[in-house]
């Protein structure tokens, strides 16, 4: 029987060589139980055994119940060593997923690095962030050998085609008066006297032209192609419903080629509006962190920690009145977006929904709102503005903002403190 080492050497530098390395003892024993805790340990010494086939069934009946301890209560509530069995489980199972594919016995690459994001949607990072790096490898072999079968490279020639269509729909004719000001470039003390400290939204335009994302003619300029090639394979939460407050809106999972094909491409929406919204993207594929750049003024030049957030979505997305916690940047890469701000001490004309989840969101359609429900509404002073490729808007901590795209549209957000 061939060993891990000869079937996977690809992959042999990131995964520990034996058991002992493996780093179970972060998990809590007694709350796995008995019978779950010895399947895991039984998973683990047929992977060591090169025993795949049955290394990969135990992993499917782990994560099943795995699976059923992360969706049960509150997310937050979800103890964490569930989330490391999950993550653990699901090494296990693309590694032998990877391994059963080399040695030509069913399974492809890309059932290897789903698995991979399912561990990294659902677990929390052990290993020093192993799944990261198995799921980057495998990535990058699975990029050599469709390039290698392919004889439609994606070249610089064939790129513009699938620049991403970004033609306006449903502008907003914007009065003058509230409009947010634009400033290019400020200096970082101007934007802290006048911005931060005045708690005062302002669009910066001029500072984001460094973005390779954002580079026309570069490599890594955001077309289509580049995103199908960079992330194609990867899958990802997708928010389906015209906005999160709606009955109908749901959450789904599915590849990125999938939902550019489904949601971005698609002219006649036949499949509802799909956002892929506040996704963290770049914790899952560092590739694409290469693509853009930290604002210099998040953190005031000393940036402390920034949570970056993926908002890709067609024309239509709309994310309802609401307010976040921390400063923001929001960076429109591709497209435009219109926004409708108002300040915190408006918010008792703003409704916001009662119930711990939903306080932070406003029940008034913003667009449209109802008189005989929310009066107080059409009252409250608001600025508002286009963003539009290149431009970053910053907005103060808990400023209410509702969102709406107006064409194909790709922002990255900065949340910092
Ligand atoms: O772009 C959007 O749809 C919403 C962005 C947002 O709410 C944020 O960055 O906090
Ligand atoms: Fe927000």
């Amino acid at each position: 029987m061939c060993t891990l080492q000869e079937v996977c050497e690809e992959l042999c530098n990131i995964i520990p060589s034996s058991k002992d390395k493996f780093g179970l003892s972060i998990i809590d024993k007694n709350l796995l139980g008995d019978a779950c805790f010895t399947m895991l340990d039984i998973a683990v010494n047929e992977f060591f055994s090169s025993n795949w086939p049955r290394c990969h069934h135990l992993c499917k009946v782990l994560l099943d119940i795995t699976w059923e301890h992360l969706n049960t209560g509150h997310w937050k509530d979800v103890a964490i060593s569930w989330r490391y069995t999950y993550t653990f489980v699901s090494l296990l199972k693309a590694a032998s997923e990877y391994a059963l594919y080399k040695i030509g016995r069913s399974y492809a690459l890309k059932e290897a690095i789903a698995t991979c994001d399912m561990g990294l949607l659902m677990g929390a990072p052990v290993l020093d962030s192993i799944l990261t790096k198995v799921v980057t490898q495998l990535q990058r072999l699975s990029t050599q050998t469709t390039e290698s079968h392919s004889s439609q490279n994606i070249g610089p020639d064939t790129k513009c085609s699938t620049n991403i269509v970004t033609q306006l729909s449903d502008v907003p004719s914007l009065t003058p008066e509230y409009t947010v000001d634009v400033l290019q470039c400020p200096s970082l003390q101007y934007f802290m006297e006048h911005h931060v400290l005045a708690a005062k939204p302002v669009v910066i335009a001029g500072a984001m032209e460094h973005w390779p994302a954002m580079d026309l003619k570069g490599p890594r300029h955001w077309s289509l192609d580049y995103i199908k090639t960079t992330a194609g394979c990867r899958t990802v939460p997708i928010e389906v419903g015209s906005k999160y407050t709606d009955e109908s809106w749901s959450q789904k999972l599915m590849t990125v080629t999938d939902f550019i094909n489904t949601y971005i491409m698609d002219p006649n929406k036949q499949a509802g509006v799909g956002y892929l919204a506040q996704h963290q993207l770049f914790d899952q594929i560092p590739e694409l962190l290469e693509d853009v750049s930290i604002p210099s003024y998040c953190g005031l030049g000393e940036c402390a920690d920034v949570d970056i957030n993926a908002w890709f979505g067609p024309a239509g997305t709309i994310s309802p009145l609401h307010q976040d916690p921390k400063h923001n940047f929001l960076c429109q890469a591709v497209g435009e977006k219109y926004l409708r701000l108002y300040d915190i001490k408006y918010t008792p004309q703003l409704y916001p929904h009662s119930g711990y989840l939903l306080c932070n969101t406003s029940a008034v359609d913003v667009e449209s709102p109802d008189q005989d429900k929310h009066p107080l509404f059409s009252a409250a002073p608001y600025t508002e503005c286009i963003l539009k490729p290149g431009q970053m808007l910053y907005l103060p901590p808990k400023y209410w903002h509702y969102v709406r795209s107006l064409s194909v549209s790709f922002s990255v957000s900065f949340w910092w403190e």
